[in-house]
């Protein structure tokens, strides 16, 4: 574990003028960070302080070491309430973006959590930048300066990541097969596809193409990884614990009425509301410990986004004294949706049989402030940026009655968003 020493934080805030897209004020290195959805969220740059970690339990008791044993000092200039409004908005002052493992016991990957110099946030049209800083900050803090330069990655090329896509299949097979023999219930197996861009990979551009295209998704970047999820692992806010579940997926046509139909489907289909009821009990397991007056959905709703449909479930509790964000992700992680049931046996089966170090994919991504509150999204639809590549990730969740040929089609469904981001 690699610990910057200990340090006294300062963070300022003040309002600034809406500067359009977020993104453009990243300066294109590896500590820009987002966290975005319809139009809201953050941008961060830069690196006051950090850790390079293995787990969300480690991450989460050096940030509560670092806030809670070190005086900080947030000095917000004010509450930021919206024109004439009487609402309220405070910005959250010092904050970290981190990003975890699927696996840390097996993976080669570490985890970050880091602490940029300014963030700039939007929530309900105020917009905010928040300089933070090992010294004291003596005047308000300005806006930063758009970059507005994102690189095109020219042409696209895929190919294969560790399995070729029959191999894959082959696997999928074999999880079915265990299934099938009571070894387990629920396996989730992950496939890898590498994008090459003639031009090199410029994470702000498909960190842009997917904060618009996927907007009702969380645009997500911290150290290189990039993505658009679906899933909210957990948020915490004011004390308010919300986990969005989803498992059951199909593909979406370009054709409303043939949506329409595979929508009543979905909703209605055995083998998906089987896999659905997994992951939420799972979330509801891991959640009870940790909140009170929980509300666990009877049935799933059916989410639209532009390429896939997904059933999806949203878990709310009230968070007992103590339970931070990044506390209630790590008791969380990893959920049925990216792992399978029994949690163990299918760890096990995936690294037995998936072929791939996952490294973050499927792992918590996403933010904390001081007061533990934070949002922490699963990392999917989503791929590691290296150079002039981009390593692309999607899984399926495997139960007794999947088909191999079904699954590998919902894995290439998975990976249009950042196919599309690239390419366009
Ligand atoms: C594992 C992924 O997605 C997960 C698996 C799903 C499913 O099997 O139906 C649906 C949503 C996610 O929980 C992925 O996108 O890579």
């Amino acid at each position: 574990m690699l610990t910057d020493q200990p340090v006294h934080l300062h963070a300022r805030s003040a309002r600034i003028d809406d500067p359009g897209s977020l993104i453009d004020l990243l300066p294109g290195d590896q500590f820009d960070t987002a966290f975005l959805r319809l139009g809201d969220g953050f941008v961060g740059s830069g690196r006051v302080t950090g850790l390079a970690c293995r787990t969300p339990q480690e991450a989460d008791a050096w940030w509560s070491r670092l806030t809670f044993e070190h005086t900080i000092d947030e000095d917000f200039d004010g509450r930021l309430g919206p024109e004439g409004s009487p609402r309220v908005i405070t910005p959250p002052g010092v904050m970290a973006f981190g990003h975890f493992v699927f696996d840390p016991e097996r993976s080669h990957s570490d985890a970050v959590l880091q602490v940029p110099e300014w963030v700039v946030g939007r929530r309900d049209g105020v917009t905010w930048v928040t300089q933070i800083s090992t010294e004291p900050i003596t005047a308000p803090p300005k806006a930063p300066t758009p970059v507005p330069v994102r690189r095109h990655p020219g042409t696209v090329t895929y190919a294969d990541g560790s399995l070729s896509a029959i191999e894959w299949e082959r696997r999928v097979h074999m999880a079915i097969e265990r299934i099938r023999a009571g070894e387990l219930e629920k396996a989730v197996l992950a496939r890898e596809m590498v994008a090459t861009g003639s031009e090199g990979i410029d994470a702000r551009h498909l960190a842009a193409n997917l904060a618009t295209s996927y907007h009702r998704c969380w645009t997500a970047m911290v150290d290189r990884w990039v993505g658009a999820s679906p899933e909210m692992l957990v948020r915490r806010r004011d004390g308010l614990v919300t986990s969005r579940v989803l498992a059951g997926t199909i593909q979406r046509t370009s054709e409303a009425d043939a949506d329409r139909a595979l929508a009543t489907h979905l909703a209605r289909s055995s083998k998906d509301l089987g896999e659905h009821e997994y992951a939420v009990a799972s979330v509801a397991e891991a959640l009870e410990p940790w909140c009170s007056g929980m509300n666990v959905p009877d049935a799933p709703y059916v989410l639209e986004l532009p390429n896939v449909f997904h059933l999806a479930s949203d878990v709310t509790g009230v968070a007992k004294q103590g339970a931070t964000s990044l506390g209630l992700a790590a008791a969380l992680h990893p959920s049925a949706a990216v792992c399978g049931t029994p949690t163990g046996l299918a760890r096990d089966l995936i690294a037995e049989v998936e072929g791939l170090d996952r490294g973050r994919y499927a792992a918590p991504i996403g933010w904390i402030d001081s007061s533990g509150d934070g949002e922490w999204a699963i990392a999917l639809r989503g791929g590691r940026i290296d150079g002039d590549r981009a390593h692309l990730y999607a899984g399926c969740g495997i139960v007794a009655d999947s088909v191999p040929a079904d699954e590998l089609a919902e894995s290439n469904a998975k990976l249009i968003p950042m196919r599309e981001a690239l390419e366009g």
